[in-house]
């Protein structure tokens, strides 16, 4: 049936009501970079024969936040694997080969070709690290100059007008100072995009240079480095408005 993009609130109860039916929720928004990778990868997805008896339904999270807020979404893209009102299987950050597999893993149709999977692949051009290979113009030289791993990590940290980079992703944080930043902004109800230092050691030490700044998480608004979780908190602490106010301030400079 292919993917079918939400329009309203009941399209969206309609569609999601079906019995028996795996239905793989998309949350995306059209300025994220990750998305517009993943849109390609999704759509190859819901088109490949293996997935016909699978519902792919596309929601714009800025535009029905009211059904973000049903998943808890503070960061996309994101997919929420149900069947029959249960949550199976939900997946943060692009990664095409794990979205594949979880789909082969709960969707109803047989386990053994791996096509699913290599139309995954191809649609996103062989990514092997979601984040780095979800920014579509960020390709990797094989021997990355110190110029061409700066244009690199200027991308990565204007993919979204919010950028964290940190260990682990938002659903499952590898260490405490990021799950701690992570908590923040989910109270603030603030959305960014996210990338994950272990998944890329050049990524990681070339940040430390990139920002001058030792530590992770690192905090980027509109590319402007911000600081960790300390700087974080003290920004919070003088001004509780700190994330709206300094992507607006950034945004009109
Ligand atoms: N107080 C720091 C805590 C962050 C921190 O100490 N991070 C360490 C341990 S997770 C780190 O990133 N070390 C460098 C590395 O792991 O590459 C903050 O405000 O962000
Ligand atoms: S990974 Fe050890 S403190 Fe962060």
């Amino acid at each position: 049936m292919g993917l079918v993009e939400i329009e309203s609130k009941e399209q969206f109860t309609t569609l999601t009501s079906a019995k028996d039916k795996l239905i793989a929720l998309y949350f995306h928004t059209p300025w994220a970079s990750p998305c517009i990778q993943m849109n390609k990868v999704v759509s190859t997805l819901a088109d490949s024969a293996q997935n016909q008896s699978t519902g792919f339904i596309s929601v714009n999270a800025d535009k029905f936040p009211e059904i973000s807020d049903l998943f808890d979404i503070s960061a996309v893209p994101y997919f929420v694997l149900v069947k029959n009102g249960t949550i199976l299987k939900e997946l943060s950050g692009a990664d095409p080969k794990e979205l594949a597999s979880a789909l082969e893993q709960f969707g109803s149709a047989p386990a053994a070709s791996s096509t699913a999977t290599s139309a995954a692949s191809e649609a996103a051009k062989e990514p092997t690290t979601p984040q780095k290979n979800a920014i579509e113009s960020v390709q990797v030289p094989e021997k990355e100059t110190p110029e061409q791993l700066n244009a690199r990590l200027k991308k990565l940290t204007t993919a979204a007008p919010i950028m964290l980079f940190m260990k682990g992703t938002p659903s499952a944080p590898k260490c405490g100072f990021s799950r701690q930043l992570i908590a923040i902004l989910r109270e603030h109800q603030v959305r960014f995009g996210f990338f994950d230092i272990l998944k890329d050691d050049t990524v990681r030490q070339g940040l430390k240079k990139f920002s001058d700044w030792p530590t992770f998480p690192q905090l980027y608004i509109n590319g402007d480095f911000q600081g960790g979780l300390d700087i974080i908190k003290e920004n919070l602490s003088d001004d509780d408005h700190y994330f709206e106010n300094t992507v607006k301030q950034a945004a009109s400079n």
